[in-house]
């Protein structure tokens, strides 16, 4: 296995077998490193016979639980987890984190929001300083439709940077959202207070939500190229 996906399996196996218990109602985040994640669920819910509800935060996340024949369940049967288990772009020195670079944002800020702890796993490139040191593809913006270009007029004029309307690669025209939204990508921005920022996008008609996870994440497990674990509190 090449070491990028070592590393992102070496994070998500720690995080599930540190963070989820008999009973837990666990939020699944999406990703390529999630697909870890909930493959260590089922392994520990088949091997230890746990009981184990699973939350999804988007159609792959529906997915993965299913084809792992895990419990399948909803914020309206389940309104409060325990944990929240998911990947991002990149995680700062203070736990902020750009997420939304697989198109998953809002669903994810949802259940994470529910969840006693959300707890991140990674690969050892996504642990940078500041955001924008190593993830260029900059912070993602899920968006109405019929509101992306007065949004990112906005942006551009309002905070600077370019903002960029994120197309789809096999299908002609933008990226829609699981929840039928377009997703702008904010690039060249500034070191910024995030907390600030991330209000300020989101008081923007037409804004649905950020890939700024502010404030939110308990604690980060990052897989390194040497076999280890990083963590960050
Ligand atoms: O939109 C996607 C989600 O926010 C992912 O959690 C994030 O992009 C990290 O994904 P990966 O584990 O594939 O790097």
């Amino acid at each position: 296995m090449a070491s990028l996906e070592s590393a992102k399996k070496l994070a998500a196996y720690k995080a599930v077998d540190l963070h989820v218990q008999n009973n837990s109602i666990v939020g699944v985040g999406s990703g390529s490193t999630v697909v870890y994640a909930v493959e260590r669920l089922a392994e520990r819910v088949k091997n230890e016979k746990l009981n184990v509800q699973c939350v999804p935060t988007s159609f792959q996340a529906r997915q993965l639980i299913i084809q792992h024949r895990l419990h399948l369940t909803d914020l309206e049967i389940h309104p409060r987890l325990d944990v929240c288990i998911d990947g991002a772009d990149e995680v700062d020195s203070t736990l902020t984190l750009i997420k939304g670079g697989g198109g998953c944002l809002l669903q994810e800020k949802i259940v994470a929001s529910c969840a006693k702890e959300l707890i991140i796993i990674a690969d050892y490139t996504k642990n940078s300083q500041k955001l924008g040191e190593q993830y260029k593809k900059g912070i993602p913006i899920e968006v109405v439709p019929m509101a992306y270009l007065p949004i990112k007029t906005q942006i551009e004029n309002q905070l600077g940077g370019t903002v960029e309307l994120r197309m789809a690669k096999a299908k002609a025209g933008p990226v829609v959202t699981d929840n039928g939204n377009f997703i702008l990508d904010w690039k060249n921005f500034q070191d910024y207070k995030w907390d600030t920022i991330n209000t300020k996008l989101n008081l923007i008609p037409g804004v649905v939500e950020t890939g700024l996870f502010v404030n939110m994440a308990k604690k980060a497990y990052f897989g390194l190229a040497d076999g280890s674990v990083k963590e960050q509190i």
